[in-house]
């Protein structure tokens, strides 16, 4: 099946990345939704029937959410509506619990960190962590444009192991970059995850819809999908 998509926040960074992504697979673009009272000014989108609009409109097999925090409550109720899968990719002050309440009707994938790597780098830590007893530090490094501080990724991880520090600096324009350190009397465990460029976060977040489309409601996190990779061959 080619999976038509709809993206949340297609001006945006996140957005853009998706889209370039998306136009270079097989995969169809069924809607770029935007900000109210804002016009579409990213790269030329090359597909004839794209729409571009202010609300998530039904007929896409997917949603991918790279807007802000504050809409995403919105956005899950847009796709309930349209029982439509949603991957939140925003991170802020929300947190996966506040969409408890919909994860009987539609599979949402709570995902503040798209990365495949990244989520198999998670869940070593968790592992580890559960078997040590370690002194933790989590660091994240991130572009000066990132409006939240600390990031998705690092909340998510906190709240899983109850770090005893935690620091983020931010400067220049495509920084990303996590860092797991866990300390006891016999070892010294660090994880660094640095990305490059925003492509992997779209192409993994991609890859992870192909999942959720097929998915049953519920509320899933980056875990359920890493817990299946074996049934994957390639993702690259
Ligand atoms: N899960 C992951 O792996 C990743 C998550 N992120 C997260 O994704 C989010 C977006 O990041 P990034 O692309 O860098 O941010 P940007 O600010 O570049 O993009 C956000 C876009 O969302 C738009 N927007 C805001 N509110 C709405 C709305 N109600 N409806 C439609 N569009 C809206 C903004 O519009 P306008 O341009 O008009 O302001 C903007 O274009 C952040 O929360 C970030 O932390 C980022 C990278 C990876
Ligand atoms: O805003 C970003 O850029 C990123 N945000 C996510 C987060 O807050 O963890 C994921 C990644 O770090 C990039």
């Amino acid at each position: 099946m080619i999976m038509k998509i709809c993206i949340v926040g297609a001006n945006g960074r996140m957005g853009q990345a998706i889209i370039q992504i998306a136009q270079m697979q097989n995969i169809i673009i069924h809607s770029a939704v935007i900000r109210e009272n804002t016009q579409y000014h990213g790269v030329a989108l090359t597909q004839n029937n794209t729409k571009i609009s202010n609300h998530i409109e039904k007929g896409a097999d997917v949603i991918l959410d790279f807007s802000n925090h504050q809409s995403t409550l919105n956005n899950i109720k847009s796709a309930v509506q349209y029982n439509i899968p949603i991957l939140i990719g925003t991170t802020g002050s929300h947190t996966a619990s506040d969409y408890k309440a919909y994860q009987n009707i539609i599979p949402i994938l709570w995902a503040p960190n798209t990365s495949i790597s990244w989520s198999i780098i998670q869940s070593s830590i968790e592992k580890i962590n559960k078997i040590r007893n370690l002194a933790v530090s989590i660091g994240e490094v991130h572009h000066k444009n990132k409006a939240d501080n600390p990031s998705g990724t690092t909340k998510q991880l906190h709240d899983k192991i109850q770090a005893d520090q935690i620091w983020s600096l931010r400067a220049g324009d495509n920084m990303s970059m996590h860092q797991f350190l866990g300390l006891n009397n016999q070892e010294m465990i660090r994880f660094e995850h640095q990305v490059f460029n925003r492509k992997i976060y779209a192409n993994d977040a991609l890859k992870v819809c192909e999942w959720l489309v097929n998915q049953n409601p519920g509320l899933f996190t980056m875990q359920a999908f890493i817990n299946n990779l074996s049934e994957i061959t390639s993702l690259n």
